[in-house]
């Protein structure tokens, strides 16, 4: 039996992802027009161990649909991990009279909550916003698609300087234990190769497959790395192939850029439409839930099943990339 929901708590934690303020905006306003009591809970788990949990109108949230980051703040809160972090956070909802969650972010978001839900019997539903779409139950979550076109920006004008002086770039791009940025921006910035932590990484075969190129006139080249592949990284990546062969090689991490600036119109109306079916599922009783998008309809899926079922690489991409590198 669900509880009466008249007030709700939003936070958002871990990496923040473009798109989160359109999630918050979403998530506040369509509170307010079924009737509920809004509040937002600053730097994620840890502010609700602090008790920083204030109230939000439709005023709080105007004016950040175009804004990368997260107005309610992120943190990464170890004590949250323990009883007694928990226990005061509860104390501190109890007191706001909070009736429901809504967490925004990535898988350890998730675990936490579900802890959370099932040792305090409060009800949370999840919104996927994380530019490492790793999570299961959503084709894309908030930020990934931002995240990839700040990649592509960034590699078209390597690009022109790679060609200009007939150079080899490892471009190192985030996704410590996922390789979607990386697939997704090699196939949209035309790369030669890509590394990611779901595959082995042969330095024999990369380079094998550079020195063909060479040898066809192609006398640049891009490779993208995933942070978390298995050859140690873009410099250590570079390294090898430049003790094996000479080229004109150079290394550009482009780092937490990639999770600033404004969120494409595709990451604005995904939060949006995520952010309204959070607030109507937690409603209707939906619980321990994260909400996302599958071929293009709203979905409900176990928190559980989307952190553990991380989405497989797809092959088939693996393959566009060395096809249209030929
Ligand atoms: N096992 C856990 N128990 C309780 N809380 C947890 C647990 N795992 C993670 N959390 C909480 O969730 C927070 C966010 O998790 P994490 O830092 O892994 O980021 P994330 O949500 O996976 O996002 P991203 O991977 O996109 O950065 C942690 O800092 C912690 O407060
Ligand atoms: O420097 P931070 O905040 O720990 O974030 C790094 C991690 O965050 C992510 O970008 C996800 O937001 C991962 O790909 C990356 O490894
Ligand atoms: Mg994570």
């Amino acid at each position: 039996m669900s509880k009466n929901i008249e007030r709700i708590a939003v936070l958002t934690s871990g990496g923040d992802a473009p798109g989160m303020n359109a999630a918050i905006r979403s998530v506040v306003r369509s509170g307010i027009y079924f009737g509920k009591q809004m509040f937002g809970i600053s730097q994620g788990y840890q502010g609700m161990i602090n008790n920083e949990i204030t109230p939000l109108n439709s005023k709080s949230v105007s004016n950040i649909v175009q804004r990368g980051g997260t107005i309610l703040k992120t943190a990464r809160c170890m004590a949250f991990k323990t009883p007694e972090g928990r226990k005061t956070a509860y104390e501190n909802l109890k007191h706001h009279k909070i009736d429901a969650l809504i967490v925004i972010g990535g898988d350890g978001t998730f675990t936490g909550a579900e802890i959370f839900s099932r040792e305090y019997n409060m009800p949370v539903i999840g919104i996927p916003g994380t530019i490492d779409n790793d999570l299961f139950g959503t084709d894309f979550t908030i930020g990934f698609d931002t995240a990839n076109n700040t990649v592509i920006e960034a590699i078209d004008k390597i690009r022109d300087t790679a060609a200009s002086h007939d150079r080899l770039f490892f471009v190192e791009v985030m996704g410590r234990d996922a390789g979607h940025i990386a697939l997704w921006s090699a196939i949209g910035g035309g790369a030669e190769a890509v590394l990611i932590p779901e595959k082995e990484t042969h330095i024999d075969d990369l380079v094998e497959k550079l020195m063909v190129d060479l040898k066809n006139q192609k006398t640049s080249s891009i490779v993208i790395v995933a942070e978390g592949d298995h050859g140690g990284g873009a410099f250590k990546i570079a390294e090898k192939v430049k003790e094996r062969f000479n080229y004109d090689t150079k290394v550009s991490i482009l780092g937490h850029l990639q999770r600033g600036g404004s969120p494409t119109s595709f990451d604005r109306v995904l939060a949006s439409r995520l952010g309204q079916a959070a607030v109507e599922g937690i409603l209707k009783g939906k619980n321990r839930k994260m909400v996302g998008i599958i071929s293009n309809r709203i979905e409900f899926t176990d928190l559980t099943l989307a952190i553990k079922n991380q989405i497989e690489v797809d092959e088939s991409l693996i393959d566009l990339v060395n096809i249209l590198a030929i």
